[in-house]
C-alpha cells in the first residue's frame, strides 16, 4: 500500500452521484430440497461499511450472488435505490452500479492494466469496431480510461505494477487487482467477497487500510463478507449475522458481539463470550 489516502476522483463531491439505499427484502433462496436462504431481510445505508457474517453454509455467498444476478431469488427482493435487482443479468445490476470482487481469484493472463481495463468496459461508449478500427474518438476515450485505471491501480498500491503481467504478482498483489479491477467500475455499491482470505497479518492489516480509504475517498457502500472477525468489527459500521439461511442478528459490531443468539450461533452456547475481535471463522485474524 503507498501514502495515498484518496483517489483523484474526475468528480467532485457535489457532482458524484447520489448513493441508493440497498434494500434486500424477505430473500428466500432454494436450491432442490435445501434452504440456503430463508427470508432474509436487511438494509445497507448510504456511504456505510456493512458486514454480512455467520458461520460456514450460513448463506453469505448465496447473497452475493443474488446481490450480483448470478442465482435468482425464489422469493422476496432486492432493491438498490428505485432499481428493482432481482431479475436482472448480472451485467444490468454491474451497470446500476453494483460491483463484485471474487473471493477465488481467477486472473491469470494479461497485465495489471489489461484487467484493470476490464473494468472499464461498462463505461465504455466506443463501439467494438470505432475501437478496432482507432477511430480519434475511441482512442482518446480508451486513453482517458487507462489514465483512471492507472490512478486506481496507484491507489490501491499497484502502480509499480501496472503495466506488470498477473501472473507475476504475489496472491495479496492479486486480490488487489481484483479489487482495483471492481473499483475501475466506479461502483456505487461494492461487494467484497472474502477480501483478506489467505493473506498473512501484515497484507490483511494493508487491505482493511485500503477497504476504509475506499469508503473515505469515493463515499461508496461497501458489502463485505469476510471470516475475519478482527477486521470485521475494526472496519464495520453494520454487521448482518446469518446462521443456517436465517438472519439472526444486526446491528453495530458492539450490539452483535453481546447478542446472545449469535454467540450461540458462533460458538454453540450462550454461555461463553461474544465472538472476539480477533476471532475468525477460517482462517487467522488480522491483528
Ligand atoms: N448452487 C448451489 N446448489 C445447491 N446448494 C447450494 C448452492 N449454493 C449454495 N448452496 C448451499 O447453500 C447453503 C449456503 O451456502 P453458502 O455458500 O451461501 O454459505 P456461506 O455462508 O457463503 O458459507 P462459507 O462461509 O463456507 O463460504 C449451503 O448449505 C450450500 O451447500
Amino acid at each position: 500500500m503507498t501514502g495515498t489516502t484518496t483517489i483523484p476522483v474526475t468528480q467532485t463531491a457535489s457532482t458524484a452521484p447520489a448513493i441508493p439505499v440497498l434494500s434486500v427484502e424477505q430473500v428466500t433462496v432454494r436450491f432442490a430440497g435445501l434452504t440456503a436462504l430463508d427470508d432474509v431481510s436487511f438494509t445497507v445505508a448510504p456511504g456505510s461499511i456493512h458486514a454480512l457474517i455467520g458461520p460456514n453454509g450460513a448463506g453469505k455467498s448465496t447473497s452475493f450472488n443474488v446481490l450480483s444476478g448470478v442465482y435468482r431469488a425464489t422469493s422476496g427482493t432486492v432493491r438498490f435505490g428505485d432499481a428493482l435487482l432481482t431479475g436482472l443479468m448480472p451485467h444490468r445490476i454491474a451497470e446500476l452500479g453494483v460491483a463484485r470482487t471474487f473471493q477465488n481469484i481467477v486472473l491469470t493472463a494479461g497485465t495489471v492494466a489489461d484487467n484493470l481495463m476490464l473494468g472499464r468496459y461498462t463505461l465504455t461508449r466506443a463501439g467494438f469496431a470505432a475501437t478496432a478500427l482507432r477511430l480519434p474518438g475511441a482512442v482518446r476515450e480508451q486513453r482517458r480510461h487507462r489514465e483512471r485505471a492507472r490512478e486506481i491501480a496507484e491507489f490501491v498500491g499497484l502502480g509499480a505494477r501496472f503495466e506488470t503481467p498477473v501472473g507475476l504478482l504475489s496472491y495479496g498483489e492479486r486480490k488487489r487487482v481484483e479489487l482495483a479491477r471492481a473499483l475501475c467500475m466506479e461502483p456505487k455499491l461494492l461487494l467484497l467477497d472474502e477480501p483478506v482470505a489467505g493473506m498473512n497479518t501484515a497484507e490483511r492489516k494493508a487491505m482493511a487500510h485500503t477497504i476504509t480509504a475506499i469508503r473515505r475517498a469515493l463515499g461508496i457502500s461497501i458489502l463485505i463478507v469476510e471470516h475475519d472477525m478482527g477486521m470485521i468489527m475494526r472496519i464495520s459500521d453494520e454487521v448482518t449475522v446469518l446462521d443456517f439461511g436465517r438472519r439472526i442478528g444486526g446491528g453495530t459490531p458492539q450490539q452483535v458481539q453481546r447478542d446472545p443468539a449469535v454467540i450461540r450461533a458462533y460458538l454453540g452456547t450462550g454461555d461463553h463470550a461474544a465472538p472476539a475481535a480477533n476471532r475468525t471463522t477460517d482462517g487467522d485474524g488480522a491483528r
